[in-house]
């Protein structure tokens, strides 16, 4: 994996598949930090994407992988730091095209809406894939406002 150091977070929605992430990061290998939440209990998705964004902001950690339900609230809101390129990435393909092209440095996972499985694979191919750099790379310098 390219990637050897990731934060998650998630609300109650995207508790299981973060959980289900999780588990398989750490088998191969991953240092991982769980910034929550903690349960199914229903909770705000800001209150854990926030300190997630900010750590993966400050290089404490490579990359970020963020689930809730449609993946769309917490996308927003780890998307208002000015470090961070957040990806809606609900395939394979997509999940991709984030890394190939946008170097994204954050996963957001519709965790409602992909199974476990299909949400482990689109992590995978996110942590496997490198930026291809290039013509993308000047794009990618003209986000910021
Ligand atoms: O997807 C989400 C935000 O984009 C949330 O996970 C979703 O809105 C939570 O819904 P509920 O409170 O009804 O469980």
């Amino acid at each position: 994996m390219i990637f050897k150091s990731i934060a998650l977070a998630a609300d109650h929605a995207g508790y299981p598949a973060k959980e289900a992430i999780k588990k398989h990061l750490i088998s191969k290998g991953i240092e991982v930090k769980d910034f929550g939440t903690h349960s199914e209990d229903s909770t705000d998705y800001a209150d854990y994407a926030h300190p997630m964004a900010s750590a993966v902001e400050n290089n404490e950690f490579e990359i970020g992988i963020a689930v809730c339900g449609s993946g769309n609230g917490i996308n927003m809101t780890v998307n208002k730091h000015q470090g961070i390129r957040a990806a809606l990435c609900w395939s394979v393909e997509i999940s991709e095209m984030a890394r190939l092209h946008n170097d994204a440095n954050i996963c957001t996972v519709p965790g409602r809406y992909v199974s476990e499985e299909d949400a482990i694979s689109i992590v995978d191919k996110f942590v496997n894939t490198a930026f291809e750099g290039g013509r993308h790379q000047k794009r990618i310098d003209k986000i910021p406002v």
